[in-house]
């Protein structure tokens, strides 16, 4: 990562918080200044006020002075917490408004990056800082703007006032800078190495939590017994834990000790300073007070400006810069262009290797499908199966050769273009936790669901939405977590084949899709299949053999080769690969 200072990172984050609501934002910092100016004027009405009480009880003034002195006192006391009231009060509003601004920003960037980041390591871990950069950055630019609008704002009316007084008087704002300083500087010295050491410790002691109360764990681990295992596990991690957290916060209560000696000190030292000044007659009693009230608020305001806004910020700015960083990745997306309706498919001399793998996933495969064409792909485990479905689609792009719609290469254009024409069930479909109907409906948002057509696919995917666990019809909420329903393994499948329906499409990409159904319903939704099928191009993945003999042609993988294809009838006289896996498949049945 390049080095830069947090100057130019700030300048890089001011515009893009402005920008969330720009008239929100002049007024937030208007008003920030504006609280600046209020508590900056606190000791200096307070004085006003002590001193016109003096005057008048010395008969030096009227009444109508010390009660005037009074009203402008509270004028600005309650005029303060008022402003500092709406002050908090919009600064969250901000907050919250900034926060999910940058979250869709950055969900838009994710979106538009190639699907082949999500192989990449490098690429995860960048993703992962940036989403923590992202979250950090809102509290980032409003510390460091809060410091300019409200913090300087304060300590120069405060030096002003301390000035014009007496300037030695000064000298106070340094000795309350110095003990708050080196408080900051410890605690943070010791936290963060804590921190740094409990880290990764608590996130395993919050996995074994998990692995003894979770929802996904509590089968397993009851009935394998392995309650025990965790509890030990998550004991030890807890003590080790505990330890370093002790270790911690004995260090810096220690400090923090010797540093409240040193504040004590500053504060000896700046009523002496008044002391000095008001038996000498440089200042009035009504300015000893003033300040004297003062130096709590000074000690606290600059606690607050030093552990919060300085530290938050130093804290903070590396994660920040990462954030900044990711939304500058090229996103290499591609032309948008019309890819005709109806094309073949050829792929030549296509080969791919996953991030960070040393191995070819897909070596130099060749092939043509036509359009309108269904095609099975069959191999063993690893064979590279759900790779080349990839590739096909254009999700992955190949390292060597090309994959072809027609004339037009995936590399050209973008995934938006590509992907309009193509569904799929994949192998890790998803299971979301939203109403039938929705699970259904992703694909088209702007569609208003009509019941009939969504009918007519559910039973295409072989789903009966009046089964009685779908008590709400397509209303029914899927998961117990949202006050829903379970349902089995083989139901989400039907809901990803129906999804998979739903979405308009001339390609259709089924990779493993019924294999938590069982073989009698199989057979009757790889029927309904070849049905809708019809005229559209169809990939199909399985280790299933018995249920592809619908396939146009079948295209055998092994150690990532295409090395046969043909029909099964074709397949089967060769006597080679496919007959072996087919054969293996068809003694299990037989015997
Ligand atoms: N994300 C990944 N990163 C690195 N290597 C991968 C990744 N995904 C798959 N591979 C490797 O690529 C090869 C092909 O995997 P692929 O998933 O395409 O095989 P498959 O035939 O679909 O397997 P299965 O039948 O088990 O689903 C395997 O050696 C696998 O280990």
């Amino acid at each position: 990562m390049k080095k830069v200072n947090v100057v130019k990172i700030f300048i890089k984050m001011l515009p893009r918080y402005a920008r969330v609501s720009l008239p929100m934002f002049i007024v937030l910092q208007t008003l920030s200044v504006a609280h600046g100016i209020f508590i900056g004027l606190l000791a200096p009405s307070m004085q006003l006020f002590f001193d016109r009480v003096e005057n008048y009880a010395m008969g030096q003034r009227p009444l109508s002075a010390a009660i005037t002195g009074l009203i402008i006192l509270g004028f600005v006391q309650i005029g303060s917490s008022i402003i500092a009231g709406i002050v908090q009060f919009t600064r969250k509003m901000y907050y919250n408004r900034a926060e999910g601004v940058f979250s869709l920003e950055l969900h838009e960037k994710i979106n538009k990056l190639p699907p082949i980041c999500f192989e990449d390591t490098k690429m995860l871990n960048h993703m992962n800082k940036a989403f923590k950069g992202k979250s950090e950055s809102v509290q980032f630019t409003e510390r460091i703007i809060g410091s300019i609008t409200f913090f300087a704002v304060y300590f120069i009316i405060m030096s002003a006032y301390l000035f014009r007084v007496k300037p030695i008087l000064i000298i106070s704002l340094l000795l309350i800078f110095i003990p708050v300083l080196l408080t900051q500087i410890l605690r943070t010295k010791f936290f963060t190495k804590a921190e740094d050491k409990s880290a990764p410790l608590r996130r395993e002691f919050d996995y074994y939590e998990n692995c003894m109360t979770g929802r996904a764990y509590f089968k397993e681990t009851r009935l394998l017994g392995a309650f025990m295992f965790f509890r030990k596990q998550y004991k030890d991690t807890l003590s080790i834990l505990n330890k370093i957290r002790f270790h911690a916060v004995v260090k810096s209560d220690l400090a923090q000790l010797g540093v409240q000696m040193l504040s004590l000190g500053g504060h000896i030292g700046i009523l002496l300073l008044l002391l000095n000044a008001l038996l000498n007659g440089h200042i009035s009693v009504g300015a000893f007070v003033a300040i004297f009230a003062s130096v709590d608020a000074m000690f606290h305001l600059m606690t607050r400006w030093i552990c919060y806004n300085l530290g938050d910020v130093a804290s903070s700015f590396g994660r920040v810069q990462h954030y900044l960083n990711f939304l500058q990745i090229p996103e290499n997306n591609g032309m948008d262009v019309q890819v005709p309706k109806n094309m073949d498919i050829s792929l030549r001399d296509v080969s791919f290797t996953y991030p960070n793998a040393n191995l070819r996933a897909v070596k130099s495969i060749s092939f043509h499908i036509k359009n309108g064409e269904t095609v099975a792909v069959v191999g063993e485990n690893g064979s590279g199966k759900s790779t080349l479905i990839r590739l096909i689609t254009g999700l992955y792009v190949p390292d060597e050769g090309d994959v072809l719609y027609g004339k037009i290469n995936t590399k050209e254009i973008s995934g938006r273009s590509l992907f309009k024409n193509i569904s799929a069930v994949f192998q890790k479909f998803q299971c979301y936790q939203m109403t039938l109907g929705d699970n259904i409906c992703i694909s088209h948002i702007d569609i208003s669901k009509d019941d009939s057509g969504l009918d007519k696919i559910c039973v295409q995917a072989g789903l009966d939405k009046n089964d009685s666990q779908f008590i709400d019809g397509y209303n029914t909420m899927l998961s117990r977590e949202f006050d829903g329903v379970d349902i089995s393994g083989g139901q989400w499948q039907r809901i990803a084949i129906a999804r998979s329906y739903y979405r308009k499409h001339r390609i259709i990409v089924l990779d493993e899709p019924t294999a938590a159904i069982d073989p009698i319903e199989e057979t009757r939704i790889y029927n309904q299949f070849a049905k809708i099928s019809k005229n559209k191009t169809a990939i199909i993945v399985t280790h299933r053999l018995g249920s592809i003999k619908l396939a146009d042609r079948i295209l055998v993988m092994k150690q990532g080769k295409l090395v046969e294809q043909g029909t099964h009838a074709e397949l089967l006289t060769n006597e080679g690969e496919y007959a072996r896996l087919y054969k293996s498949q068809e003694r299990w049945y037989k015997d």
